[in-house]
């Protein structure tokens, strides 16, 4: 992890984070929310993990060699940087500034070790953690999304539970059970935000205690 530095200026945007275990749903449920809410613009991160079959340079990441990404580091592009499932990702610091500065609203979908250094750099930065209905389901979308090998997939799952043992961290928590629901709890979250107004943050501690202890 990095530490960051962060220049905030008085009319800019809000900015969001959406963080989760791989497979909760949360590419899908940001996809969706974009749909809804065009005024938010989604941060591209950059990345040494190679694309999935359908990916594309520039939309879905900027896929980078990790020598590249290392030198991208060190000369201190990045708002934050993380390894995570043993790839590397990062945020580019300008392209948030500059959204942020032009009074947009930015998305990042970064994990909690981002998450963590963004609440640093940005403290007013609103966040939110997907969690999935249980570990069975985790698994049964991860294996129906049909596109990771097996490693992939299980080191994934092995990663979760720490993922999830970060979730109280986040201002709120959703479960992505019915996908309309969780959507709906999103898209409130972000115009409660606009509005000024906070919502009511339910905790879901009975869920995060199945799925820190379930086998
Ligand atoms: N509420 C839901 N019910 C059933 N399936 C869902 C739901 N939400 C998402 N999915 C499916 O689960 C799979 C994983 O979703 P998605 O790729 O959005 O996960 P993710 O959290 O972004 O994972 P990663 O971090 O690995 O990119 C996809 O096939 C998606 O269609
Ligand atoms: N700290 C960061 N985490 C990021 C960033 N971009 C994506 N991610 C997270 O990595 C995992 C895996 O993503 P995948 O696309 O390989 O499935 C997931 O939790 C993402 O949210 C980033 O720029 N910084």
């Amino acid at each position: 992890m990095s530490a960051p530095t962060f220049t905030t200026q008085s009319a800019e945007g809000t900015l969001f984070i959406v963080a989760a275990p791989s497979g909760a749903g949360k590419s899908t449920l940001v996809n969706a929310l974009l749909g809804r809410e065009p005024g938010i613009s989604l941060s591209i991160s950059h990345t040494t993990r190679p694309p999935r079959p359908g990916e594309q340079y520039g939309r879905h990441y900027y896929f980078v060699e990790r020598a590249d990404f290392q030198r991208e580091v060190a000369e201190g592009i990045f708002l934050e940087h993380a390894e995570v499932h043993g790839n590397f990702y990062g945020t580019s610091r300008t392209t948030v500034q500059e959204l942020l500065g032009q009074g947009r609203d930015v998305l990042l979908e970064i994990d909690w070790q981002g998450a963590a250094l963004v609440r640093k750099a940005k403290p007013d930065v609103v966040s939110v953690f997907i969690l999935p209905p249980s570990r069975a389901e985790l698994e049964r979308r991860l294996r129906g999304r049909g596109s990771d090998s097996d490693e992939v997939i299980e080191r994934r799952l092995r990663n979760s539970r720490g993922e999830i043992a970060h979730a109280h961290e986040f201002d709120y928590i959703i479960v992505n059970d019915r996908f309309e629901d969780a959507l709906d709890g999103l898209q409130a979250i972000v115009r409660a935000v606009r509005q000024g107004s906070a919502l009511q943050c339910q905790r879901h501690e009975g869920l995060l205690r199945e799925l820190l202890t379930e086998s």
